[in-house]
């Protein structure tokens, strides 16, 4: 097999007057963790309810493992793993349960049931509460369960739709490390969308969508890159005081703020020496900071992502108003 993962060609969906997912294009290489990093309402289920097969495409194309996800329905959805945000769980069976109910669903070789399970529910650390019934799990053990679930019948592509929404720092980070720990012991592609910039830092590539599009697409560190130059924050005696010596010595338009005085350039950590060496400039400390994605999205689309949440961007207002702030 030497086909990408997916392929998506001009994939669009429309609801109505909605339209959710406006043309995209995109690869994924086989064995990478790819991340849809977007807003709210940006259209990241749509995309991949459609790459799934559960929603139909209004125009485009897509293949997932080699099948197309119109015409060829069945060996898409044999090929594939799911996790969804609304749990599908029943909580009145034991997690071994659950998955046994899933392995018959897909057809697991009878033969490769239980040193599968085994396998999938040690890798999520649930071995030792197979025999626990699913309501008695917190939401943590629960959507590690879901994973181990998608993985069992050994898919080549597993889409995770915010895996780790709702989930609190110390169980978001043991799901990544599972997803990474997948990576190695699997010969799978993960797909993942994610509103969480710092989880979309874990992905091999991310495509950040905004209004149904694709607006970047690259590695995490080659996005930051783009955005070119680094932040620079110091605390001065004298706020106004430096923003004008800095203008006069260096050239650069700061801005302070009190005694925080904050100015970008490029190759930060190169420039600070520099700023020690002429003497006349009263610092107490100094900070460079790299870009981060939410840079980079603010860099496309004038808003950051936690704005772009906060308004509630949905709807074709929203969609508009997404359209008149990219560049
Ligand atoms: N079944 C539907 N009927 C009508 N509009 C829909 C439907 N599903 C999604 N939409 C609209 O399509 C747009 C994209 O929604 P989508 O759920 O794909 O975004 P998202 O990026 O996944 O956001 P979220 O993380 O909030 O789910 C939104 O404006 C949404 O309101």
């Amino acid at each position: 097999m030497t086909h990408p993962a997916v392929v998506a060609t001009g994939l669009t969906k429309h609801y109505g007057d909605v339209e959710a997912v406006r043309g995209i294009d995109l690869t994924v290489h086989r064995g990478e963790v790819f991340g849809f990093l977007g807003p709210n309402g940006a259209g990241k289920s749509t995309t991949i309810s459609m790459l799934c097969t559960l929603t139909r495409p209004t125009s485009g194309e897509a293949r997932v493992a080699g099948h197309d996800v119109v015409r060829e329905r069945d060996d898409v959805r044999r090929s594939i793993g799911l996790v969804f945000q609304d749990p599908t769980l029943d909580g009145y069976l034991t997690a071994e349960r659950n998955l046994r109910f899933h392995a018959e669903l897909y057809g697991v070789p009878r033969a490769d049931v239980g040193p599968r399970l085994r396998g999938v529910l040690e890798m999520v650390g649930l071995w030792d509460r197979r025999k626990a019934r699913v309501a008695t799990f917190s939401g943590g053990m629960r959507r590690r369960l879901e994973i181990a679930r998608g993985l069992l019948h050994s898919p080549r592509v597993l889409f995770l739709d915010e895996p780790t929404v709702g989930l609190d720092p110390q169980t978001r980070s043991s799901i990544w490390s599972y997803i990474r720990e997948l990576k190695e012991a699997e010969d799978i592609t993960v797909f993942l969308t994610t509103h969480y910039m710092d989880e979309a830092e874990h992905c091999d590539r991310i495509a950040i969508v905004d209004g149904g599009r694709i607006i970047a697409l690259d590695t995490p560190d080659a996005l930051k890159a783009g955005v070119g130059k680094d932040r620079v924050q110091l605390q001065a005696g004298d706020g106004p005081a430096a923003v004008a010596a800095l203008r006069e010595r260096f050239g650069i338009h700061a801005v302070a703020s009190g005694d925080v005085v904050v100015f970008h350039v490029e190759e930060g950590e190169r420039f600070v020496p520099e700023l020690f060496s002429r003497p006349g400039l009263p610092i107490r400390s100094v900070s460079v900071a790299r870009p981060s994605l939410d840079d980079v999205f603010m860099s496309y689309t004038g808003r950051s992502i936690r704005d772009a949440d906060a308004s509630g961007a949905r709807g074709p207002a929203a969609l508009a108003a997404a359209r008149g702030g990219g560049r």
